[in-house]
């Protein structure tokens, strides 16, 4: 499936991730970029010079063609991310899709269908679940550090300029064409988180969304309630610059996670004992880019840390947030 030098990537969409994308793949040492696609070739130049990626394409369906490709990631807006999944997946070529995987869960269902039925290798590029950090949480929790996880309180906040960045002609961020807003872009994390915590969907959704002028939504928060009484309360914004903070509190103590910014470590908090503070490994693209690597060694098709079925149930979860406001 690849030659001596690793895993050969193609890259569609050449935007702003598509070189830290190039970047962590090196870092892993186990592939390269071979090819990258955009709808404008100054665009897929401009990639192709700050990275060095040899074949630039300015259309998608030529690079699938003319291209040898062992994984397509697909970095385009949310509101193409299915179709640009299917190009992949009907090639029988695997995919990795930027977050959120789908606007609608009817697309998620749709690219679900197309790589089940092929037998191809799809996930949703929820990178964060794949840092050491997320993963020895994980553990912390399974051992009954803090007890029962009764409350998760989490918010993500960047602040966005409405402004239009130089190469597009309207910024994705709050374009309802592209599927901008806040939720999609920032929200989907903490859904995922809640995902995790608590390991199924909530039973009640409640929310509250702030539109911006362009009819997105800027802030959205939301309440999920637990069948055992557990409550994830969340929010995030293109607002605010910050807080990125989870706060989880269980029976018997508290966790403090920092998303992004200093999510290399989090800290742990129990009565009658001094905070402990538990250090992990840099997080980055490159752990998830590693599983994607060895679920395609080992002919898997999907990700166990970050499966399909849970994808599609937090772009239904979405769906919920977006319809109980
Ligand atoms: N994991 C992470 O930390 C991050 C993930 N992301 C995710 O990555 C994906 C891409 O994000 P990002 O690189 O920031 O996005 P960009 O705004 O840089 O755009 C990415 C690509 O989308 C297409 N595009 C963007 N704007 C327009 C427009 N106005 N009209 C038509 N096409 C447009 C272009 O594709 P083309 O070049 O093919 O024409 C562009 O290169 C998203 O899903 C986002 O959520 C983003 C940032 C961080
Ligand atoms: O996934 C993401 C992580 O953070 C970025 C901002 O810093 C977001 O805009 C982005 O889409």
């Amino acid at each position: 499936m690849n030659d001596s030098n690793g895993i050969r990537w193609g890259i569609i969409g050449c935007g702003l991730i598509a070189p830290k994308f190039h970047r962590s793949l090196l870092n892993t040492g186990e592939g390269r970029v071979v090819a990258a696609a955009s709808k404008s070739m100054r665009r897929a130049r401009r990639l192709g010079d700050k990275t060095g990626i040899p074949h630039l394409y300015d259309s998608y369906s030529r690079m699938l063609e003319e291209e040898d490709l062992d994984a397509v990631y697909i970095a385009t807006t949310h509101n193409v991310h299915a179709d640009h999944a299917l190009l992949c997946l009907e090639r029988g070529i695997p995919v990795l899709v930027e977050k959120p995987l789908t606007h609608h869960a009817s697309d998620a269902e749709r690219l679900i269908r197309t790589a089940r039925a092929r037998k191809v290798f799809a996930m949703e590029a929820m990178w964060t679940r794949f840092n050491p950090s997320s993963i020895r949480l994980q553990q912390v929790l399974a051992d009954g550090v803090i007890g029962e996880v009764q409350h998760m309180k989490a918010e993500f906040c960047v602040r966005m300029p409405l402004l239009a960045p130089k190469m597009m002609p309207w910024n994705r961020m709050y374009s309802p064409r592209l599927a901008g807003g806040a939720l999609l872009d920032l929200g989907v994390y903490l859904v995922a988180y809640a995902r995790m915590i608590f390991g199924r969907d909530p039973e009640t959704v409640e929310s509250s969304i702030t539109p911006a002028w362009t009819g997105v939504d800027k802030t959205t928060a939301a309440r999920f309630r637990y069948p055992d009484g557990a409550v994830a309360e969340w929010r995030c914004s293109f607002r605010e610059a910050r807080p990125r903070d989870v706060v989880l509190t269980g029976t018997r103590g508290t966790i403090h996670v920092s998303l992004f910014t200093g999510a290399d470590q989090f800290t742990i908090s129990r009565d009658g004992e001094e905070d402990s503070v538990i250090h992990c490994e840099k997080s980055g693209f490159e752990h998830e880019i590693r599983e994607v690597h060895r679920d395609l060694r080992e002919g898997r098709t999907e990700s166990e840390r970050m499966p399909l079925q849970e994808s599609l149930e937090i772009a239904r979860t979405m769906g919920r947030v977006r319809s109980s406001a």
